[in-house]
């Protein structure tokens, strides 16, 4: 590790004095039309002061005294061995900057472009972060000896540093600055009034999600985190965002923040919503990024920071004590699919309250917001098995009349309404039924990322080499080795089991068996098994 900084960032009052006048400066200079300003939602959560600017930028609150703040980045600055170059974008843990390596540093990276990703500095995030930086570079060194199918869609991770910041360290990763996330180019689509994506790139970005996902869960991991931000789109010569300097406004500022302040915030790649490359199948390339929620395959999910947006969320995140697994992973990539292929979203729940204007205010908390997305998802896939039901009943969840639920649900009428016109009934026969047993209730009958990605909704973007992948997944392994891995799962899966003693046999045993049925003979085993 490098630990080493050169920075600009906020140290104290007479930087931060430095600072505001060249804000006011820099207002002077780049002055904007006050009619445009409009006060809207990024990301991160509310605040009272946001920045007037832009709905993409983070708050100003993000910045300041206390921890869980962000390091005031500048252009231009140095950031350990880097010089930072543009603004890659924000999450809700990190800033992200596209960099060059300073003069006379020598890296031998096997990339033309760094991203370095910039943590908050609170204790608690910087530990996740550590984390997610150990495993990333632990699976970048990883092979699976057989080719390491889906490990070239996983982000790359070389180095990592602290830069110092006014209230403790803030963690840097560096890695490949990739491209756009999908998140842009599902908002460019709508904007182009596209509607949604070619179904074969849809496909073709879902089957690399899914076979990042085999690979990741074979080495052990879960991602935790899936969703369209977090999907980046590879591309050759990226050149990041408008880097446009937005000053910050003192106003909304609270005082004592003022000193800890950048003069300025950086516009990025999603405020810039211009045509770019359109995404085909030959040139689509997806990366898995922001490992900050992985978690160990056979320990179950601790639920203390969870930020994937509540739609995408499985119903075991939602049901009480109930095991996190890496089927989590699973259900949000065919949420996500939905969206690319329909252009619409399979569950939306409103995270905010809307007050009379429509205006989004605050937050909602979550068990109203489960109030919502459970009975969303009774409507879309019918009657979930017993066990589950037993749960909702103790979880706090709305009464529901299950006798009024269609047993399979409404999705296929939802995918008939939402299908892109022209798509074939055969077609769409193959995606509800991938949807089907992506949403499958039960996360101990949900299909793993090894069985979903032999779905035969994908046999028209498989290269021979994806062929080849795949026949190795299905090769049925000796019975030695079988036994090896059912004695080592079964010892695996004890923090799991012990996790839940309350899920017991008999209630597995009373869920409808259609929806075991449905799963086809790969699953139906496999729910034999359990
Ligand atoms: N390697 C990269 N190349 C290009 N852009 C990137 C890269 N890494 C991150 N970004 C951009 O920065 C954004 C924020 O990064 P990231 O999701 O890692 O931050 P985070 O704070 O951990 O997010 P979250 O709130 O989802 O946990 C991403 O949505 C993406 O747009």
């Amino acid at each position: 590790m490098v630990n080493s900084v050169e920075e600009e960032g906020c140290t104290g009052l007479w930087q931060g004095i430095r600072r505001q006048a060249r804000s006011l400066l820099g207002s002077a200079f780049e002055f904007r039309n006050p009619k445009e300003v409009d006060f809207a939602f990024s990301k991160c959560d509310p605040h009272p002061f946001p920045h007037p600017e832009s709905d993409r930028l983070e708050h100003c609150y993000k910045y300041g005294k206390g921890s869980g703040k962000f390091y005031p980045v500048l252009l231009d600055q140095k950031l350990g061995d880097y010089v930072v170059k543009a603004k890659l974008g924000h999450g809700n843990f990190a800033s992200v900057w596209q960099c060059v390596l300073d003069e006379g540093k020598e890296r031998d990276l096997p990339y033309e472009s760094v991203a370095v990703k910039v943590c908050t500095n609170s204790k608690k995030d910087s530990k996740d972060d550590v984390i997610e930086a150990k495993v990333l570079m632990k699976l970048n060194k990883r092979s699976d000896g057989k080719g390491d199918f889906g490990k070239n869609h996983i982000q790359k991770v070389d180095e990592c540093f602290h830069v110092p910041g006014s209230f403790g360290d803030h963690f840097c990763i560096v890695g490949e600055a990739i491209g756009p996330s999908l998140d842009y180019y599902l908002n460019l689509t709508e904007k182009q009034q596209l509607g949604h994506f070619d179904t074969e790139v849809a496909k073709k970005i879902a089957f690399q999600i899914l076979s990042s996902v085999t690979w990741l869960h074979n080495a052990g991991y879960g991602h935790g985190d899936i969703h369209p931000h977090n999907i980046l789109m590879k591309e050759k010569g990226f050149k990041a965002g408008t880097n446009a300097k937005r000053p910050i406004c003192i106003e909304n500022t609270k005082p004592e923040d003022v000193p800890y302040m950048p003069p300025y915030l950086v516009s990025c790649i999603d405020d810039d919503l211009t045509a770019r490359t359109p995404l085909t199948v030959d040139n689509c390339d997806a990366r898995l990024v922001d490992f900050g929620q992985t978690f160990k395959k056979n320990q179950p999910r601790k639920v203390h920071k969870m930020t994937t947006p509540k739609g995408n969320r499985s119903p075991e995140w939602t049901l009480k004590n109930t095991p996190i697994t890496t089927g989590i992973d699973i259900w949000s990539i065919a949420c996500i699919t939905y969206r690319m292929t329909t252009g619409k979203h399979l569950m939306w729940v409103e995270e905010r309250y809307k007050d009379e204007h429509g205006k989004l205010t605050q937050k909602r908390t979550k068990a109203d917001i489960n109030e919502d997305h459970m009975p969303m998802m009774a409507e879309l896939l019918g009657v979930p098995p017993a066990w589950m039901i037993k749960k909702w009943n103790t979880s706090g969840l709305p009464k529901i009349d299950w006798k009024s639920i269609k047993p399979e649900g409404n999705l296929h009428e939802r995918i008939l309404q939402d299908r892109p016109a022209g798509m074939s009934d055969e077609e769409t026969a193959l995606f509800e039924d991938f949807l089907r047993q992506a949403l499958t209730w039960d996360y101990r009958y949900r299909p793993t990322a090894a069985e979903l990605i032999q779905h035969d909704w994908f046999k028209s973007v498989l290269s021979l080499k994806d062929e080849l992948h795949l026949s190795n997944l299905a090769k049925p392994t000796s019975r030695f080795s079988r036994a090896i891995t059912k004695i080592s799962d079964g010892l695996k899966s004890w923090p799991t089991r012990l996790m839940s003693p309350w899920i017991k046999k008999e209630d597995l045993e009373a869920q409808p068996a259609t929806e075991v049925k449905a799963l086809g003979p790969i699953l139906g085993a496999r729910a034999m098994e359990i």
